[in-house]
């Protein structure tokens, strides 16, 4: 009995030594496989752009995680090739494409979402806008409705032993854009963060075509400090709006760094993130404990986004950090899976709202400012999340052309794009308070609006709401 038990004992030894030493092997080679593959796919960055046609549409990765060198070896084809359509989003640095190529004999430069440098672009006629919502873009790709690029160019981390590159700081659509394209091209940076996903924010090296390598740090955006006295007044209206157990959505812009700062510095306690943009100023939200996910629905426990821009400390703190997901944009600009945590607070910024309610945040007549990017997903998502409360910001005037100008407007410039229609318009908030326009009237939009104006402009707005025919006698100003 007792030698059959040992038998029995040692044969399970076996087995067991022989599973891990399979477990084992199979990695190694698996390492040794990816390797090969590596460097079979490994280029030039001149050697990979060469795969670029006349006519061709080719993608470069969004915001922070825009591809530099393919971008600098792509610029030294000027006059060798023609017609060739390039879109990125948010470039965090001056396309070197562009700059080579002024007259655009080779290259037509487009953006889904205008960064400052982009907006320079933009008046010299060298970066057009790409209208559209942020959540619509995957599927915009997937369906054909947006040109599917020959060549998607996608800076991504070092792979792991697994074979898997990491899309960083930008998931985004890089796979969708990845799914649609003819000629995969990854710019691998060992400076990008491994940012942990819910799905889609890694691809594997069997679907790519080549790989080129470059180290550089990643641009940084820090946070700015010119605080001004009607971004502190708007931030202490904001703050009375959020309870304990809400979740944030902050958009882009100096407006939401106030409020966070003031978040941090308040009593407030179990807070969550589901957001487009992870940003410098989370950190501080969750090193001191007032978000932890502890109370939403969906990703409990995980700050949810899409892209991150912010300093470095902010790409350090993302690397592999479990209190992160990253999603694909449909999935965390997606109205409808917004609304599935409760008390959902979203509060972005404009640039010009009209009295009817029609609200102008991306541009200024034929000036493209910016994008529609999130505003309008994420102001739907969270009125309809429960207990959630969206939210436009701005200061009630601004200074243009060394003029003092009201940002409450009879009617938005010419040309100026309508971001957010009326039929969606939530609370507005400037530094003279807060005033909740769904389901009021044209003449009680009108009143409420002129009270959140600056006082020296608000006789002219009565004035101008008469004539549009939006004032009634019971109309009041205070
Ligand atoms: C990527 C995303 O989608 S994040 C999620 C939310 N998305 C959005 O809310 C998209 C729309 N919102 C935005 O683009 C921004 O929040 C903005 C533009 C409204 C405000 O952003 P800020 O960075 O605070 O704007 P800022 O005050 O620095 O102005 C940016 C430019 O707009 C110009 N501008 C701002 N207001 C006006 C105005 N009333 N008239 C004319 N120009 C104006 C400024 O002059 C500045 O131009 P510059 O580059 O020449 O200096
Ligand atoms: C913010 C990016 C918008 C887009 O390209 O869809």
């Amino acid at each position: 009995m007792a030698g059959a038990f040992q038998i029995r004992s040692v044969a399970g030894v076996v087995l067991v030594v022989a599973i891990f030493w399979a477990i084992a092997t199979r990695k190694k080679e698996d390492g040794i496989l990816y390797a090969n593959e590596y460097r079979n796919k490994l280029r030039t960055p001149e050697e990979a752009v060469k795969v670029v046609k006349s006519g061709d549409w080719v993608f470069m990765s969004h915001f922070a995680m825009f591809p530099q060198a393919l971008d600098e070896a792509l610029s030294k084809r000027v006059g060798e090739v023609h017609d060739v359509m390039v879109r990125s989003v948010c470039a965090t640095v001056s396309p070197k494409i562009c700059a080579a190529d002024p007259e655009k004999k080779s290259f037509t430069y487009m953006s889904g979402y205008l960064s400052g440098h982009e907006r320079k672009l933009g008046e010299k006629g060298l970066c057009y806008y790409i209208p559209g919502n942020y959540s619509a873009s995957p599927t915009n790709i997937r369906n054909g409705n947006m040109y599917p690029p020959d060549v998607a160019m996608i800076q991504t981390t070092p792979p792991d032993n697994n074979g898997y590159f990491n899309f960083g700081t930008s998931v985004s659509y890089a796979r969708a854009t990845c799914e649609k394209a003819k000629t995969i091209i990854l710019e691998v940076n060992d400076q990008v963060p491994w940012v942990l996903g819910g799905e889609q924010e890694s691809i594997h090296i069997s679907e790519v075509d080549y790989i080129v390598e470059k180290s550089y740090p990643l641009p940084q955006l820090p946070p700015t400090n010119t605080e001004t006295e009607a971004e502190r007044a708007i931030a202490s209206i904001l703050i009375e709006e959020i309870e304990d157990g809400s979740c944030l959505q902050f958009g882009i812009g100096g407006m939401p760094n106030t409020i966070a700062k003031m978040i941090a510095d308040s009593d407030l306690k179990n807070l969550g993130i589901h957001s487009e943009m992870a940003t410098t100023s989370y950190i501080d939200l969750i090193l001191k404990g007032k978000v932890n996910g502890s109370m939403k629905n969906i990703d409990r426990y995980k700050t949810v986004f899409t892209f991150a821009m912010g300093t470095q400390q902010l790409y350090d703190f993302l690397d592999r950090n479990p209190s992160f997901a990253s999603y694909p944009v449909d999935i965390t600009n997606n109205p409808n899976r917004i609304a599935l945590n409760d008390k959902q607070i979203a509060i972005n910024n404009t640039v010009e709202i009209d009295l009817l309610g029609q609200i102008s945040s991306e541009s200024s007549g034929t000036r493209q400012i910016s994008g529609t990017g999130g505003q309008v997903d994420f102001t739907m998502g969270a009125s309809q999340s429960k207990g959630g409360k969206p939210f436009i910001c701005m200061s009630s005037t601004t200074m243009h052309g060394g003029k003092l100008t009201s940002r409450i407007v009879p009617s938005i410039k010419t040309f100026s794009a309508v971001t957010c229609p009326r039929t969606i318009a939530p609370t507005i908030v400037t530094e003279y308070g807060k005033a909740q326009l769904t389901g009021k009237s044209t003449f009680k939009r009108a009143e409420m609006l002129i009270e959140l104006a600056h006082p020296d402009f608000r006789e002219d707005l009565i004035k101008a709401a008469q004539a549009q025919n939006i004032w009634t006698r019971t109309n009041k100003i205070s």
